[in-house]
């Protein structure tokens, strides 16, 4: 294997100061598919005139102008012929000199100011063929003007400036908050890794891609190539070179205008006529990676289909099954996707069976007893619960003080992990891996939590516990509080060991509001459409079941009608889970993992 998934292929340290960027945004903006720039008019591939040719037509374009004077078009081709032939000081001394006209009143603010919004203009298009930009309103550009034409061989710009007020954020995502706030601009960030770093083929669905960050001490900027799926020996390294989220003509155009070439690549082929013949054996890691594409942009039909193809090939492999499993929970269908899991681990017991991922789902089911109960799920129940936030409820004293106290020391005695999240190690122990606390946890989820979820989301009493765990948040330790997320599952819900401590609790991101449980109090949410996070322990150590559930009773009637904002969420969000950079790159899952 020449790169594994999340190995960094190349890093570079380019000696450009200053960067808005930070590596969480970065990702984030990779993985939601940020729209780096808006629109055609935006497309920094398109082909851009040269810097002379820009100036010259600018400067035949205000002489035939109505707009400017005679004495204006005279100073501005003056200035331009002082300042391109580096006659700086003689345009400085004019700009002193130069009086407004008694007839035409131009002033050298004027002039100057349209130099510069000009000449920003022919500058940026040729920055935009060769460089990361960073863009924010005009202060800027006297900066880019300044400084782009006295570049040698430029290979990275980042243009930034302290932004009043973000101090302490100057991230990207601090920067569009800014000009959202501020200037209501579009920022926009361009990049052409070939001229930073190297020629890399280009394929529409790469197996690498390059990753911003300022974070090493100097705040230089480093670009770094990462592979997004394990890549053979046998395999190019590839990079997209141009929109991946456009249709398959807007990207051939592009293509074209960029490199003269055509894109040969599988999606290109399979998305231009919507068919393509089984994979030969060569074709199948690109077929696979195109799978792997298709789940990463939610487009989960197209996943299916690549590896359902690709399974037929190759119908032992492990990893194949265990995606196909993963879209099928992606969709919401639990059932279908534990089926999926199952059938792979029947038929081909010596690759599936053993497979991580896979093992771990077959061993949920047979601790959760699925597909092989009989009796009728309860569906009354005798607790009062109330509405917290949109979407969330509590219902007080679901289990007794004791009864807190003996699932704490049920867990304590089981083995604590910190696997759970990647970025931010929780401490929390599986509750299928402790028998008492798993049959405790049946019992009470039978008897007492479903009947709860049926009547306050009106849904069939068809929920699966996806995961469990009994989480420690530590007061002052690394694990006091976790971030902002979406869960794995369709509802979730969290039950309070205990209560005395300071700060924690479930934070909700869109009433920014944080809900503080009491002892055996129960909350419960929609997992994968509500952001929420565990708010900071301040003191002590707080308690509690976390669990993640599917509804699924085969109409998928909770998926559809979430679909939408969940999708949305998933594909265009800025402010998910920056979290999941180190998850999504050091195993095959799809989701935060509750
Ligand atoms: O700490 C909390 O209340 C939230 C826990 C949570 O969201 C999770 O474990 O996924
Ligand atoms: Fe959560």
């Amino acid at each position: 294997m020449k790169f594994r998934k999340g190995d960094v292929v190349i890093n570079k340290k380019c000696p450009w100061h200053v960067v808005a960027l930070t590596e969480e945004d970065t990702y984030v903006k990779k993985r939601k598919g940020f729209p780096r720039y808006s629109s055609e008019r935006d497309d920094p591939y398109r082909s851009a005139p040269s810097y002379s040719e820009s100036i010259h037509t600018f400067l035949e374009k205000i002489d035939k102008s109505h707009h400017y004077s005679r004495y204006e078009v005279y100073e501005i081709q003056v200035a331009f012929s002082l300042v391109d032939s580096g006659k700086h000081d003689e345009f400085e001394a004019r700009k002193e000199q130069t009086e407004p006209h008694p007839l035409t009143k131009p002033s050298w603010r004027f002039v100057q100011e349209k130099i510069e919004y000009h000449r920003w203009e022919a500058v940026i298009s040729i920055v935009r063929q060769r460089m990361i930009v960073v863009s924010v309103d005009h202060p800027m550009m006297r900066y880019a003007t300044e400084v782009v034409p006295k570049l040698k061989e430029p290979e990275l710009l980042v243009l930034t400036r302290q932004l009043p007020g973000y101090k302490k954020r100057t991230s990207a995502l601090a920067v569009m908050k800014y000009l959202q706030d501020h200037l209501q601009q579009q920022m926009y960030a361009v990049i052409d890794p070939n001229v930073c770093i190297g020629n890399y083929q280009h394929s529409c669905a790469p197996n690498c891609v390059f990753e911003l960050s300022a974070t090493n001490p100097e705040n230089t900027l480093e670009l770094s190539l990462v592979a997004l799926y394990d890549v053979s020996d046998e395999s190019e390294i590839t990079i997209c070179q141009i929109e991946e989220h456009d249709s398959v003509e807007l990207r051939e155009n592009a293509l074209q205008r960029r490199t003269g070439h055509s894109c040969g690549c599988l999606r290109c082929r399979y998305e231009a006529c919507n068919w393509i013949s089984h994979p030969p054996q060569t074709n199948l890691r690109e077929a696979q990676q195109l799978g792997h594409f298709y789940f990463s942009a939610v487009n989960l039909e197209l996943a299916k289909k690549m590896y359902e193809m690709t399974l037929e090939q190759v119908p032992n492999d492990p990893d194949l099954w265990h995606a196909l499993g993963a879209v099928y929970l992606a969709e919401r269908k639990f059932v279908q996707a534990q089926r999926i899991w199952k059938k792979a681990a029947e038929n081909y017991p010596k690759e599936c069976g053993n497979h991580k991922e896979i093992r771990l789902q077959l061993d949920k089911i047979a601790s959760y007893e699925y597909f092989s109960r009989s009796e009728v799920p309860a569906t009354e129940t005798s607790h009062s619960w109330h509405a917290v936030v949109n979407q969330a409820f509590v219902t007080k004293e679901v289990i007794s003080r004791e009864t807190c106290q003996q699932v704490i020391r049920w867990a304590e005695s089981g083995e604590w992990t910190t696997q759970r999240h990647y970025a931010v190690p929780t401490h929390d122990v599986p509750v299928h891996t402790v028998p008492k606390l798993l049959d405790w946890s049946k019992r009470l989820f039978k008897t007492s939590i479903q009947p709860i979820l049926v009547s306050q989301f009106g849904l069939s009493p068809h929920f699966y516990i996806h995961d469990a765990f009994c989480v420690k948040y530590e007061g002052g330790s690394f694990s006091n509080h976790l971030p902002i997320h979406v869960d794995e599952s369709t509802h979730s819900f969290v039950l309070a060991l205990n209560d005395d401590y300071e700060g924690g609790g479930t934070y909700f991101y869109d009433e920014d509001t944080t809900v503080h449980l009491k002892t055996g109090d129960l909350l419960s949410f929609k997992g994968d459409s509500v952001y929420h996070g565990g708010e900071v322990l301040t003191q002590g150590t707080r308690y509690i079941i976390a669990a993640f559930l599917y509804h699924d009773d085969g109409n998928n009637e909770s998926a559809k009608s979430d679909e939408n904002s969940c999708r949305k969420r998933q594909a265009g969000d800025l402010q998910s889970e920056f979290q999941k950079t180190k998850e999504q790159k050091t195993s095959f899952c799809f989701g935060f993992k509750g």
